[in-house]
């Protein structure tokens, strides 16, 4: 079984910045990879690296089993839900969807089916024919999750999923991403959220500085090395990164 997304020594720089230092990662099929990292560690490089969106300066990458310098065939088989959805404010909910659908070659009756199953999980059927311009976050948050999966892609990269939404709303999202973990999508996920982490990951990554500083199975993670000690989390990411409880790390 091919890895679904596997990088090696991929790195991204900027003037004297390097955002993301070479990264080697390897992903199976079907798992859900919480990625974990302080304010500015690259993730969101990495994930725009990993959608053709960005180049990386140096390193190899392959999505879905084709390399990320091919787009073309790369972008059929992913989604992304970044941490803005790019959405058409002028269109209601239901014509973005039928948008992407088409741009995604999806047939009209799948489209339809699929559409009405996603307005209605994320409780928005009563909102679909709305311009997007009067949706609030967490509903533009929903539609952007909701066209970043419409095509079943293999990998779906999720920035922040559950940010924004209220609690019935963050709910129906995991339950959403643990669905889609059991068809065999594998989600590359990335939150400051831990306890979503906890709850969803089959593997965790930590980065910081662009550097991968720890990876292994949230347990794993949580049982110090030296001393099969219990510790929450919380603990193992601001240990591995160096910060103190002091600096602010968003935990809900
Ligand atoms: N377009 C850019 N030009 C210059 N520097 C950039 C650019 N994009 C990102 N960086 C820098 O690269 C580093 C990594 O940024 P990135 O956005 O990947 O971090 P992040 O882990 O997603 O952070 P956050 O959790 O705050 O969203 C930061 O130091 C950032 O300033």
């Amino acid at each position: 079984m091919s890895p679904a997304i596997e990088t090696e020594g991929l790195s991204k720089r900027y003037d004297e910045e390097v955002a993301v230092n070479d990264l080697s990662v390897s992903i199976d099929p079907g798992t859900v990879y919480g990625f974990l990292g302080p304010n500015g560690a690259g993730k969101t490089t990495t994930m725009r690296m990993l959608t053709t969106l960005t180049r990386p300066t140096s390193g190899t990458a392959r999505v879905a089993g084709a390399s990320i310098e091919d787009r073309d065939t790369v972008t059929p088989h992913i989604g992304y839900l970044p941490d803005e959805p790019p959405l058409y404010d002028e269109l209601t909910g239901r014509e973005q969807l039928t948008y992407i659908a088409g741009l995604r070659d999806l047939p009209e009756a799948e489209t339809h089916e699929r559409m009405t199953d996603l307005f209605d999980r994320f409780d928005l059927l009563e909102d679909a024919d709305k311009r997007i311009d009067s949706y609030s976050t967490g509903m533009r948050k929903k539609l952007g999750i909701m066209q970043a999966v419409i095509h079943h892609p293999r990998v779906v990269f999720l920035d922040e999923p559950t940010t924004g939404l209220d609690p019935r709303a963050a709910r129906t999202m995991r339950d959403t991403i643990a669905e889609l973990a059991a068809r065999e999508m594998t989600i590359f996920l990335s939150t400051h959220i831990l306890p979503v982490v906890d709850e969803l990951a089959d593997s965790v990554g930590v980065i910081h500085e662009g550097r991968l500083v720890a990876e292994g199975a949230p347990e794993e993670l949580k049982r110090r090395a030296e001393t099969g000690e219990q510790r929450s989390l919380e603990d193992a990411f601001l240990d591995v990164t160096h910060d103190t409880p002091e600096t602010n790390v968003p935990t809900r």
